[in-house]
């Protein structure tokens, strides 16, 4: 990029930066921070995250003995400056990108990376599972989890706390207490990690007083004086050194080194950064340039492409709004991500329904169904991927009791470039297997805010709708939702050789594998299931007694709704004649980030793909043009 990066340009590994002095530490530093700043101006990503962990990232690799000892990013969205310093500078043009690397931490990926990360809370967990390894003679070093303020507000964190702090193994946790999530943080704690954060706020870090006295009692814990006052994370049995300014190379090297060389149990240190650090834009933006696209890095000036339509999740949040204002019984939780969900919109109509839990589906889901079970209507906004966090409560709590919870599932399918980890592949299975669970999915955006009027009117059990990231299909959007008839489907396009039933909002593609049939001179009927739970049993009869092919499609894993076809299919004798049928799903195996249109092909689920299944089927069975 031609900037001059001395310093950086010495480091190929983190060995190499044992050689350099902590004055050469912090011109490395400041190099890292403008290659990333540079390197996500081209292909964007998770910017705000990275830039508040630059120094931390430089002084733990310059204190430990990576790989040997297993660095651990919690959510690893904030691992750039990790990436290029462990030999990976050559490769930040491809990230989230198809054949490039991930935008997380990925075991695959280098060795630096020993422990793969997206969903969020996990890294305590490994990094207690790295200690008992060593201490039970595995070649293994010290482990470190380097945790957020808004990750550490789940609960999976408090379990691993619980136990490490009991284990009393050796062990590192560094908590990034920049006091933002992905929106504001919430929550009890994020108020607790500020009152001990106090005024050692890195702005304030630099002041004398008080500020200058917690990193001076942050150095003298960590040889030996006793704390005045025990904080939550002693009580669990950590040693807490803190809170320091994590933007302060002096701080953190003599905190790293003396807690590396001093401590023989688990150590919680606390880091207070800012989310965006040393890129005015970032600092300044109300979301501190979480997840940007491609920008100008002399403005931060954003490319944001024109949409051609609505984003399914903007039409989710003014649907929701709009059904909320005829029912004040409506409320809406969101698991931290308000925005993403569409949830800041309904909340800007009805600031007093929505909640947002933090990142704890677990809690969010249980939540909503005491909200249900209390008389009012929750609807549950979660990721189809991050609702996995909370699947037992859905069970346990939700269907088991027949609770009349709504389940809003946006990122239904695959998502582009963050992955494998947030693909949106399994929620069509994991709940059409339950009882009681009605489970629809919209084939457009018009679709989708029936759907949201549907499940604001159904109040007999738990109802789930899900639809894709990004935008819609630019048809028109009804003024207001009706309510759809439970368990019905509809037929958009009627022919009679092959016939193509659709869950969802792959029935665009469907449409294109039927233009594709009949130019080979067959006819063929293409239906939208709108429901995989209950199914709409006549629609299928009427497929399978007037075609000789049927194929369903769906933009999720096997197990979801073709299995559910094919269940009633068999045990109604269908497949005992010559009807031909085929299930098209996502592959039995994990898909890589790309572009969505790109991955759907790596799935074997274009137009093309359904097409050439049909004809194949429809030749095996002698269905004749
Ligand atoms: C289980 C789960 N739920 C939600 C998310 C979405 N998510 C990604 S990063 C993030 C906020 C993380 O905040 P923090 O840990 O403080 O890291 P920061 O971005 O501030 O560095 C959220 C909610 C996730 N990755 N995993
Ligand atoms: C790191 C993380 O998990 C979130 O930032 C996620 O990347 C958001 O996904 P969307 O961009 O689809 O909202
Ligand atoms: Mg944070």
């Amino acid at each position: 990029m031609g900037r001059h990066t001395p310093q950086l340009d010495r480091i190929s590994a983190p060995a190499d930066m044992k050689s350099l002095s902590d004055a050469e530490l912090r011109i490395l530093a400041d190099e890292l921070r403008d290659e990333v700043i540079h390197s996500v101006a081209n292909t964007g990503g998770h910017l705000g995250s990275s830039l508040g962990v630059v120094e931390l990232t430089v002084a733990l690799h310059a204190v430990f003995d990576t790989p040997r000892d297993k660095l651990i990013w919690d959510v690893g969205h904030q691992c750039y400056p990790h990436k290029v310093l462990t030999g990976r500078r050559a490769q930040m043009h491809t990230l989230r990108q198809e054949g490039g690397i991930s935008g997380f931490t990925k075991r695959s990926e280098s060795p630096f990376d020993p422990f793969g990360a997206a969903h969020s809370s996990t890294s305590i967990s490994a990094a207690l599972g790295f200690s008992v390894a060593r201490d039970m003679g595995q070649a293994t070093g010290d482990a470190v989890a380097v945790i957020g303020d808004g990750s550490i507000s789940a609960g999976m964190a408090y379990e691993a706390l619980n136990n490490a702090g009991a284990q009393g193994r050796r062990m590192f946790v560094i908590l990034n207490d920049n006091e933002m999530s992905i929106a504001p943080p919430v929550g009890a704690m994020s108020h607790y990690m500020t009152s001990l954060a106090g005024s050692a706020q890195p702005e304030a870090a630099r002041e004398p007083g008080p500020a200058r006295d917690h990193a001076r009692r942050a150095r003298e814990l960590v040889t030996g004086a006793v704390n005045d006052q025990s904080t939550l994370f002693e009580n669990l049995g950590f040693e807490y050194i803190g809170p320091i300014d994590g933007h302060d190379m002096d701080q953190l090297l003599s905190v790293l080194r003396a807690a590396r060389v001093r401590s023989n149990g688990p150590v919680l240190i606390h880091c207070c950064t800012v989310k965006g650090k040393g890129f005015g834009p970032a600092e300044e933006a109300a979301d501190r340039y979480h997840g940007v696209s491609s920008f100008d890095p002399k403005t931060g000036t954003q490319a944001k492409k024109r949409p051609n339509a609505p984003s399914y999740t903007k039409i989710f949040g003014e649907a929701l709004a709009d059904e909320a204002t005829r029912d004040p019984k409506l409320v809406a939780i969101t698991a931290a991500m308000p925005s993403g969900t569409g949830l800041d919109i309904f909340a800007s109509h009805h600031p007093s329904r929505m909640y947002d839990v933090g990142i704890a589906e677990q809690h969010g889901v249980t939540f909503a169904a005491g909200l249900a079970a209390g008389g009012l209507k929750p609807f549950c906004a979660i990721y189809s991927t991050f609702l996995q966090r909370g699947y037992d409560q859905i069970v346990h709590d939700v269907a088991l009791q027949n609770l009349p919870v709504r389940f809003a599932i946006d990122r239904a399918g695959l998502v582009g470039a963050d992955g494998a980890t947030h693909a949106g592949a399994f929620d069509i299975g994991y709940l059409t297997a339950l009882p009681n669970m009605v489970v629809m999915a919209a084939s457009d955006e018009a679709e989708l805010v029936h759907m949201v009027a549907t499940a604001a009117a159904y109040d007999d059990g738990p109802i789930a709708f899900r639809y894709p990231r990004g935008e819609g299909t630019g048809v028109t959007i009804p003024e207001r939702g009706r309510p759809l008839e439970i368990g019905k489907g509809l037929i958009v396009r009627q022919g009679f050789d092959v016939a193509i039933l659709s869950f969802g909002a792959h029935l665009s593609e469907s449409q294109r594998a039927a233009d594709i049939i009949e130019a080979q001179g067959m006819t063929v009927t293409v239906a939208d299931a709108r429901f995989a739970k209950p199914l709409d049993t006549q629609l299928i009869a009427k497929l399978a007694r007037k075609h000789r092919v049927l194929i369903t499609v769906e933009q999720g894993a096997q197990g979801g709704f073709g299995a559910m076809v094919l269940h009633h299919l068999a045990n109604e004798g269908w497949l005992d004649g010559d009807l031909a049928v085929r299930t098209m799903t996502l592959p039995d195996r994990f898909i890589d980030q790309g572009a969505p249109d790109a991955m759907y092909a790596d799935a074997g689920l274009t137009a093309q793909d359904i097409a050439a299944i049909a004809l194949q089927a429809a030749k095996v069975h002698q269905v004749q043009a």
